[in-house]
């Protein structure tokens, strides 16, 4: 494989494990390119095939087909320890006899590696003093929190200066204040490099927030890889769309309705005007059933009798201090809104649960997918 580019560059990757005596393929046709510098990040649900990828891109694992490019070179014939590929793993794999100033050593002191012991001691203070780790540097592993082990294990990976940075799931069990704190600190870090690195998280906005692009894997297939924005706006599938968002986009299986010269989403009683870029995607509907996708804080409420105000009845109300969600019962279909907790508290100290209210749908913010496929109608 001649190279593009010299960050990672993999094509067709394959993988399939014997489960009771039959293969089953858990990566198919993977492709994917990360530049020098660049934080991709990666997710999908639990069982999608991250950690699978990232142990074939490290050498872990062999695929079944495919093959790897790194720094303008083939890595298809070479160990894990020449990839030079530094990978957090999840379990952590920390040495239980080594202080946690050890383990953040180790790699610093390992052939390949190594470092004159002044800047490895000066790289390691630094890294942990980011980590909030300086103060436990003197514990061993079994003396520490499942959260500290893990900043232990990426202390080990940030000290490192390799060809390719994984981590998999790497703030996964850090307390909520952490790991705000430190997926901005690390992605600063990481983006400032020249190192290509894949970021892997089950947490969709975990991943918009740190990735420069974000690549959704479901079911071992990539289903979209792009910017943050393109995935948030634009996402390529139904699944795409139900994985990105807190909470996610409303999908709202529906058929088109054209009326005149006007087109309509059409669900029960909910009917959707569709203009604009709408509906130049209705216009490439090939059946009738779609699903309208609406983002939870794209809708709003109004009262029952405004004119086009959709009829619904405040299913249940979720205060967060900061804003609300509030579900609204559309006649047996239920949909999320994002909202003020203003809003949210106008409909009474009881939450409203049961109260007619009017629900306002958005005039942009929505996404049109193909009913039998769930992709994405081409024009939205
Ligand atoms: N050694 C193995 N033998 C058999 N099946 C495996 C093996 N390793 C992984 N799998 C299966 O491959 C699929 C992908 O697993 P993988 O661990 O890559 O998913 P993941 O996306 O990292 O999930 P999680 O977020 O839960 O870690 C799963 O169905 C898993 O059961």
């Amino acid at each position: 494989m001649t190279a593009a580019h010299s960050g990672l560059i993999a094509r067709g990757l394959a993988k399939s494990f014997a489960v009771g005596g039959a293969a089953r393929e858990v990566l198919t046709d993977i492709g994917l390119d990360v530049s020098p510098g660049e934080v991709l990040a990666l997710t999908g649900p639990s069982g999608a095939g991250k950690t699978t990828l990232c142990r074939l891109l490290a050498g872990l694992e062999r695929p079944d087909a495919g093959s790897v490019a790194l720094g303008g070179r083939t890595l298809d014939a070479f160990a894990p320890g020449q990839r030079r590929v530094a990978l957090m793993f999840e379990s952590y794999a920390l040495y239980p006899h080594l202080t946690v100033r050890g383990n953040a050593l180790s790699p610093l002191q390992a052939p390949g590696g190594r470092l004159p012991a002044a800047e490895a001691e000066k790289r390691v203070d630094e890294v942990l003093e980011l980590l909030e780790m300086a103060h436990l540097a003197a514990r061993l592993p079994g003396a520490l929190s499942g959260g500290q082990k893990q900043r232990v294990a990426l202390a080990r990976l940030l000290v490192q200066s390799p060809a390719l940075y994984l981590l998999d799931e790497p703030i996964s069990h850090l307390d909520a204040k952490l790991r705000y704190k430190l997926r901005g600190e690390i992605r600063r870090r990481l983006a400032a490099g020249t190192v290509p690195t894949i970021w892997s998280t089950p947490d969709g906005m975990e991943a918009l927030s740190v990735g420069d692009r974000v690549a959704v894997i479901a079911e071992g297939r990539i289903e979209q890889v792009g910017t943050p924005e393109d995935i948030w706006l634009r996402p390529a599938t139904t699944r795409v769309a139900k994985l990105i968002g807190d909470p996610p986009m409303n999908l709202i299986e529906g058929e088109l309705l054209r009326e005149g010269g006007a087109l309509f989403f059409m669900r029960r009683e909910l009917r959707v005007p569709l203009a604009g870029a709408l509906a130049a995607a209705a216009g490439e509907a090939t059946t009738p059933a779609v699903t309208l996708g609406v983002r939870p804080d794209a809708m709003g409420f109004a009262a029952p009798e405004v004119p086009g105000a959709v009829q619904a009845e405040i299913y249940s109300n979720e205060p967060f201090g900061k804003h609300a969600i509030v579900t609204a019962d559309l006649g047996g279909l239920l949909a999320k809104v994002k909202t003020s907790m203003a809003i949210s508290q106008r409909f009474g100290a009881d939450g409203g649960i049961g109260r007619a209210a009017g629900l306002t749908l958005p005039v942009g913010g929505m996404v049109l997918f193909d009913g039998a496929s769930g992709r994405a109608l081409p024009g939205n």
